[in-house]
């Protein structure tokens, strides 16, 4: 199956591969949550709208791999967020399926994503999540496992805050528009209070007057 390149509607729009990876969501046992809630929380959080393509798959490894490969090489996604197939369980291979699709490990993201929720949930450490980057010759991509609670989808993007909204375990999105940029991505900017996005003074783009 071939797919169609999406083409940004603007310079800083950012384009997002979005799978869910469940055996009983993919065969209609129970309704996917997990789309619907990274949608969400992407909505909420980056500044510029940005263009979606959305895959439900069941945990089966080919599948999952071909997912990648299609919303990086064939759609152009800047961004490939997947949720679900993080565990032990004998059909959770989300991250076997990640790692086989990688040309870089990006192992700080699954580092922070379980020290953020041992702070919502002690069995965090059973999270195997990772994340990758995927370069083609014209083109790369991030690639980050998710959880498949779907709870955990903004536990792990937004982090831990306090009752006034102070940040006291920084989601992982704050690093994702600083690496997008090194990938040779759109600029995108987030929404202070949902995550604030961290970028060397260097690599911060200057107001327009
Ligand atoms: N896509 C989803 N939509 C709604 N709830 C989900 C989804 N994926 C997971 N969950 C919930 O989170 C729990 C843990 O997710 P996990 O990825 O381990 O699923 P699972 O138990 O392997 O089953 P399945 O793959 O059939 O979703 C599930 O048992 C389910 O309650
Ligand atoms: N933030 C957060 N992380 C979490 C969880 C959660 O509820 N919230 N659940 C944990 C549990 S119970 C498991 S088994 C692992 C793997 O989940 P997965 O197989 O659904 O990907 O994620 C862990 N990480």
């Amino acid at each position: 199956m071939s797919s169609m390149r999406l083409h940004r509607q603007h310079p800083d729009q950012l384009i997002v591969g979005l799978v869910s990876i469940s055996d009983r969501a993919a065969t209609g046992q129970y309704e996917d949550q997990g789309i619907p809630a990274l949608k969400d929380w992407l909505d909420k959080a980056v500044v510029q709208p940005s263009q979606y393509v959305t895959r439900l798959v069941a945990d089966e490894p080919q599948a999952i791999s071909n997912a990648l490969v299609e919303l990086v090489d064939e759609v152009g996604c800047d961004l490939v967020l997947t949720t679900g197939g993080t565990g032990p369980a004998r059909r959770d291979v989300t991250p076997e399926a990640t790692l086989a699709v990688a040309t870089k490990e990006m192992p700080g993201f699954g580092e922070q994503m379980r020290q953020i929720s041992l702070r919502f949930v002690p069995t965090a450490i059973l999270s195997r999540q990772v994340a990758v980057i995927r370069e083609t010759d014209s083109h790369a991509a991030l690639i980050i496992n998710l959880p498949g609670q779907p709870k955990a989808i903004a536990e792990t993007l937004e982090g831990l805050k306090d009752e006034a909204g102070q940040s006291i375990v920084p989601g992982i999105f704050a690093a994702v528009p600083y690496c997008i940029d090194l990938i040779g991505g759109p600029y995108i900017e987030t929404h202070e209070h949902v995550v604030k996005a961290f970028r060397p003074k260097s690599a911060r783009r200057q107001p327009t007057a």
